[in-house]
Order: structure tokens, then sequence, then C-alpha cells
């Protein structure tokens, strides 16, 4: 389990901290290659999908142990301040990116919270590159955490995230999710197929 304080000197909430019972993450034997790119895991996502013209089209890319690297490039759709990212767009990416740890659990998951440290403001046209690693797991709870740089993937940090995942059953978004696009969604066997292959092969 990583000891070090991934925000410097601002703690996280209590909820964040992964409580004594907690384990190491372990990687699932199925998961992507170090190296791999992970692919959307859903064309209309607003993070990695392709089909929304203004989303962020973050890259995922699976790394060593439970870990990812991501890249996401500021647009001028995706400005708050002239010229700055908006943070909530920002904090979307650290989202995305931490959420995509979960494939390489094979655990289907979602953000119950999140905080992030604005470090530096990020200009249009600026790529963020992003590392997360999960911290520990406790039963469903998944306890992560995401830097990211700009300037290259050893410049300096822009923002920082802990977050907390919890597992859920597929019929999560089956019961919650708008109904075309879950008819829509289920409709597409790969998807179906992906997301259930989750469920009964652990
Ligand atoms: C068909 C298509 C499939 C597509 C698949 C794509 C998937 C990927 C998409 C990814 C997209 C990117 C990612 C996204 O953007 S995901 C989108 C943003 N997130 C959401 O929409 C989640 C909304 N929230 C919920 O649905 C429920 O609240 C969940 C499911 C999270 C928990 O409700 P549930 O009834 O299930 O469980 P529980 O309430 O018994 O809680 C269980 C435990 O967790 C603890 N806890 C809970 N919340 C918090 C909190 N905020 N802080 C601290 N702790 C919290 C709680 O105390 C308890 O602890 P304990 O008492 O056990 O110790």
């Amino acid at each position: 389990m990583s000891t070090a304080n991934p925000r410097g000197t601002n703690p996280a909430s209590s909820a964040l901290t992964p409580p004594p019972s907690a384990i190491p993450p372990v990687r699932h034997p199925d998961a992507p290659a170090p190296g791999e790119l992970l692919g959307a895991h859903y064309e209309d996502c607003f993070g990695c999908g392709g089909g929304q013209p203004h989303g962020l089209h973050l890259q995922a890319r699976a790394g060593e142990g439970v870990s990812i690297t991501a890249e996401f490039t500021v647009k001028p759709a995706h400005q708050g301040a002239p010229g700055l990212a908006h943070g909530g767009v920002l904090t979307s990416a650290l989202d995305e990116t931490l959420g995509s740890l979960n494939w390489l659990l094979r655990t289907i998951a979602v953000t119950g919270r999140l905080e992030t440290d604005f470090v530096r403001p990020v200009p249009v046209d600026t790529t963020l590159f992003l590392q997360a690693e999960v911290a520990a797991v406790a039963g469903r709870k998944i306890y992560s955490t995401a830097v990211g740089r700009i300037g290259g993937p050893d410049g300096p940090v822009a923002v920082r995230a802990q977050a907390l995942f919890i597992e859920v059953k597929v019929d999560h978004f089956i019961d919650n999710g708008r109904p075309e696009e879950i008819r829509a969604a289920m409709a597409d066997p790969d998807q179906i197929r992906r997301v259930r292959a989750f469920e009964v092969n652990p």
C-alpha cells in the first residue's frame, strides 16, 4: 500500500484514508499488458469516448501493477477563465483516469468521492500527463490517487486527486441509466459482453 502523501501538504478527508483492514490491490491476470491502450469503455463517454465532439478524448494506457497513464489535451471548449482549463474539466480528466484503474482490477465501480487539488493553471492547448494508481482495496471500496503534470510526464504537477470508488453490479447502470442509452448499449453485444465478463469471471 502506498504510504506517501500524494497531496503534498494537504491531507485528504478521512473517508479517503484506507482502513487498517484494507489490502494491496491485485492486478487481474487478464488485465491489459503494461503499455497497452485501454480504448474507450463507452463511445459516448465524456471522458474517453470518440462520440463526444467536446469530450476529453482521454487516452489511458495500462501501467505496471495497478497503475495507469493517460493524456488529455485541453481544447478551447474546455475553458473556464479565458485561455485556461475549467477546474471541473480537469477533475473529469482525473475521474476518468482513476476510473480506468478499475479495468485492471476487472471490477465495475463508480466514483463515490473525489477530492482534487488544483496546483497550477492549465492553459488551452496544454497536454495534461496523468498518472494514477490504486493504493488499497477494502471490500467494495477502492482507494486511488492520481496526479496530472504539464510540460511532459515528469513536468511540474498541475493537479492531484484522491478518490474512493465503490464496486457495483452492471444493474447499477441498467436500473439508473436513461432508457434510450441503456437500450442502445444493451444492443451492442461487445459492450454487454465486456461488462458481463467482469461479473461472471472475477
Ligand atoms: C451497460 C453499460 C455499462 C457501462 C459500464 C461503465 C462503467 C464505468 C463508468 C466510469 C465513469 C467514470 C467514473 C464516474 O464518473 S462514475 C459517475 C459518478 N458516480 C456516481 O454516479 C455514483 C453515484 N452514487 C451511487 O450510485 C451510490 O452512492 C454508490 C453506488 C456509490 C454507493 O451506494 P451503495 O448503495 O451501492 O453502497 P453504500 O451506500 O452501502 O456504500 C458502500 C460503502 O461505501 C461507502 N461510501 C459510499 N459513498 C461514499 C462516499 N461518497 N464517501 C465515503 N464513503 C462512501 C459507504 O459508507 C459504505 O461503506 P461501509 O459502510 O461498507 O464501510
